[in-house]
């Protein structure tokens, strides 16, 4: 695990950007193509502008496909889905065509989102092993990573695949991929900013002791792929030297 931590916001960002950019580069002269699994919430949002302002011309963009790690069990158009943030800040401005994203369809029932959400990347791997090339991961207060939140029975998912998941605290559904999907990606990156966070920050990675149920981010420890954790100061105020 490599954890950098940046004075600013704006310096991880910009760090974050290049590592990303460099990471495309390299799956698309391996493979014509970077699939790239993006992260919800509100952290992401100025690194997505980035990456459709200062980076546009940087890569092949229209070589990448674009995934969600996890889906808030609301309308499309409604504020909260994770994926119109994204169509705002990252797919409108780099004019992605659509057949390169893929939604969750929350018009569905959860259980059935997920399961569609699941053939729709099978399909794009060839019904073979899901490894995605990068995977962006967000961190809640509370240690959640995609939408793996403490005491639930994502915690306990073993199989590589997509799940709706019941959260008792917010009172909805949500739908993720399992951490051992995510493991199997070749690059994972946290990107986790605030002071809000340092509690969290202390428990999931400067704590040698495991406790999924309660810290669900220790999950994230993939196979054979790189994990880098993109941390502010304000983050890490809580860990030990
Ligand atoms: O609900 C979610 O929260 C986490 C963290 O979000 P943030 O607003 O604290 O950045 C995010 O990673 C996840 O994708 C999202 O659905």
């Amino acid at each position: 695990m490599n954890l950098l931590i940046y004075k600013t916001q704006e310096e991880l960002n910009q760090d974050l950007a290049d590592y990303i950019i460099k990471v495309a580069e390299f799956s698309i002269e391996e493979n014509d193509r970077f699939n790239f699994v993006l992260t919800g919430g509100s952290s992401p949002k100025e690194l997505y502008k980035t990456l459709s302002s200062e980076c546009k011309d940087r890569i092949d963009w229209e070589k990448v496909y674009f995934f969600f790690g996890d889906e808030r069990n609301v309308p499309a158009n409604d504020k909260d889905y994770n994926g119109l943030m994204a169509k705002q800040t990252l797919f409108d401005p780099l004019g992605t065509a659509e057949d390169h994203i893929f939604y969750v369809n929350t018009s569905l029932p959860p259980e059935e989102a997920a399961k569609a959400y699941k053939a729709s990347i099978d399909a794009h791997f060839n019904n073979e092993e899901i490894i995605f090339d990068f995977i962006l991961l967000g961190m809640g207060d509370d240690a959640h990573t995609a939408s793996i939140f403490p005491h639930t029975t994502l915690v306990g998912a073993k199989e590589e695949t997509v799940l709706s998941v019941y959260v008792e605290k917010l009172k909805t559904y949500r739908i993720s991929l399992t951490a051992p999907l995510i493991n199997q990606a070749d690059n994972v990156a946290f990107l986790v900013f605030g002071e809000n966070k340092a509690e969290a920050i202390k428990n999931v990675i400067g704590n040698e002791t495991k406790d999924f149920d309660t810290y669900p981010s220790q999950l994230i420890d993939p196979i054979d792929g790189k994990l880098t954790w993109f941390v502010d100061e304000k983050a890490v105020a809580l860990l030990q030297d």
